[in-house]
C-alpha cells in the first residue's frame, strides 16, 4: 500500500485525506476485514464510520492512520505542514491523533501524570509542556481531578483522560474509535459536547461508534460497513437533512377507514401507508404539499387525534435500509 503525502491542489482543494481501494487481511484470516474501501474525507468536518459488530471499523481507522499496512490500495494526506512537507510518518506523528477504544494510559500514574508523560514525548520546551498541559485539562474538564490516580476514575474521566492525552498534542485530524462506549448518558453528552468543539475549532474527526444518535448529531458525511465492505455513503449536510423524508404518526381513539381512505388519497402516490389499526396511523410523507393536504384533512376532525408526531427519517433508519438491502441481495445470490 502506498501512503504519500500530497500538496494540497493535487487533492480536491477540501479534501485532508483521499483512500483509494484499501483492502487488508489479518495474517491467517481467510476474508478481508477491509475490502475495497474508498472514501474522501474533507477538512474541517467529521466524518462517521458505522456497522454491525465485526464490519472493519477499528480495521479501516487503522489503515487510515498508519497503524496497519494494507495490502492493496492508496491514502494521499494533504500536506498539512505550513512551510516545507513532511513524510507521510511525519506528517502522522505531528498533526494526526487516535483515540482508542481500549484505555491507553498508565492506571497507577494520575492524569496530571499522564499527561506530562505524553507531552512531553512531543514537545521538548518545557514552557510548552505547561501550556498543553492546562489546555488539555481544561478542554477536558479534568483540572478539579488531576491528582487523582487514573485508575480510580469513573468510566467518563477515563475516557475524557483517553481524549485528553490525543489533544495534548493539538492534532489537526483526530481519529476516534468508539470514544462513548460504555459510559453514562450524562457523560456521553459531555464528550460529545467536546466533540462538537473541537469541530467548531476547525478540527478534521473520524469518528466511530454503534450510538447512531451520536453519529447523527456530529457527522456531515457518513460510511457505512459491512463485511468489509462500504455498503453506502451518505452525506448528511444540511441540505439532505432536509430533503430526508417525515414520517408522520397519528394516535387516535378510533381511525376510522373514511379518514384513512381521505389520508390516503392526499398523500397518494409518494406516500405509504406503513400501518393502521383503530388506534395508530403511520404515514410516510413526500413533500411539503402533501403535508399540507394532510393537515387539511386533519383540522376538519382534531377531535378524534389524540396525539400527532413528526419524525424525520433518521440515520437509523437510512442504516436499517442499507442492512436490509445487502441481506436481501445476499439472499438473492443465496
Ligand atoms: N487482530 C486481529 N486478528 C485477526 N482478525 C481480526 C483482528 N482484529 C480484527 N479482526 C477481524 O476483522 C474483522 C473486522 O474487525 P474490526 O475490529 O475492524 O471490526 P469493528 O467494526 O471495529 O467491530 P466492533 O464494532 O466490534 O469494534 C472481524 O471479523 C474481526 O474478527
Amino acid at each position: 500500500m502506498d501512503i504519500n503525502v500530497q500538496s494540497e491542489n493535487k487533492l480536491n482543494h477540501t479534501s485532508i485525506i483521499h483512500a483509494k481501494d484499501l483492502s487488508f487481511k489479518y495474517p491467517n484470516n481467510d476474508y478481508y476485514s477491509v475490502n475495497k474501501v474508498s472514501l474522501d474525507i474533507k477538512r474541517g468536518q467529521c466524518l462517521g464510520i458505522i456497522g454491525p459488530n465485526g464490519a472493519g471499523k477499528s480495521t479501516l481507522i487503522s489503515l487510515l492512520c498508519g497503524l496497519l499496512k494494507a495490502e492493496q490500495g492508496q491514502v494521499d494526506f494533504a500536506s498539512l505542514a505550513d512551510e516545507k512537507p513532511l513524510s507521510w510518518q511525519a506528517s502522522i506523528e505531528k498533526y494526526v491523533a487516535l483515540i482508542p477504544q481500549e484505555y491507553a494510559f498508565y492506571p497507577e500514574l494520575s492524569i496530571k501524570q499522564n499527561l506530562e508523560y505524553f507531552i512531553a514525548i512531543s514537545e521538548p520546551n518545557r514552557k510548552k509542556q505547561k501550556q498543553l498541559l492546562e489546555q488539555a485539562l481544561n478542554q477536558c474538564q479534568l483540572t478539579h481531578v488531576a491528582k487523582q490516580k487514573a485508575d480510580s476514575l469513573s468510566g467518563g474521566y477515563k475516557r475524557r483522560l483517553n481524549i485528553a492525552i490525543a489533544l495534548s498534542k493539538s492534532p489537526e485530524v483526530i481519529f476516534l474509535d468508539e470514544p462513548t462506549v460504555g459510559i453514562d448518558p450524562v457523560s456521553r453528552q459531555d464528550i460529545v459536547d467536546l466533540l462538537e468543539q473541537l469541530k467548531a475549532q476547525g478540527k478534521t474527526l473520524i469518528y466511530t461508534s454503534h450510538m447512531l444518535n451520536e453519529v447523527e448529531q456530529l457527522c456531515d458525511d457518513i460510511i457505512l460497513l459491512e463485511q468489509g465492505k462500504a455498503i453506502a455513503v451518505t452525506d448528511i449536510s444540511n441540505n439532505q437533512r432536509q430533503n430526508m423524508q417525515i414520517n408522520l404518526e397519528f394516535f387516535a381513539d378510533k381511525i376510522n377507514a373514511s379518514f384513512i381512505a381521505q389520508l390516503n388519497s392526499a398523500a397518494s402516490p409518494a406516500s405509504e401507508k406503513d400501518s393502521s389499526n383503530e388506534q395508530h396511523l403511520r404515514l410516510k410523507v413526500a413533500d411539503i404539499s402533501q403535508l399540507q393536504q394532510i393537515m387539511q384533512i386533519v383540522s376538519q376532525d382534531m377531535s378524534s387525534i389524540k396525539s400527532l408526531h413528526f419524525a424525520q427519517n433518521s440515520i437509523d433508519q437510512l442504516y436499517f435500509d442499507a442492512y436490509k438491502n445487502t441481506q436481501s441481495s445476499k439472499d438473492v445470490a443465496c
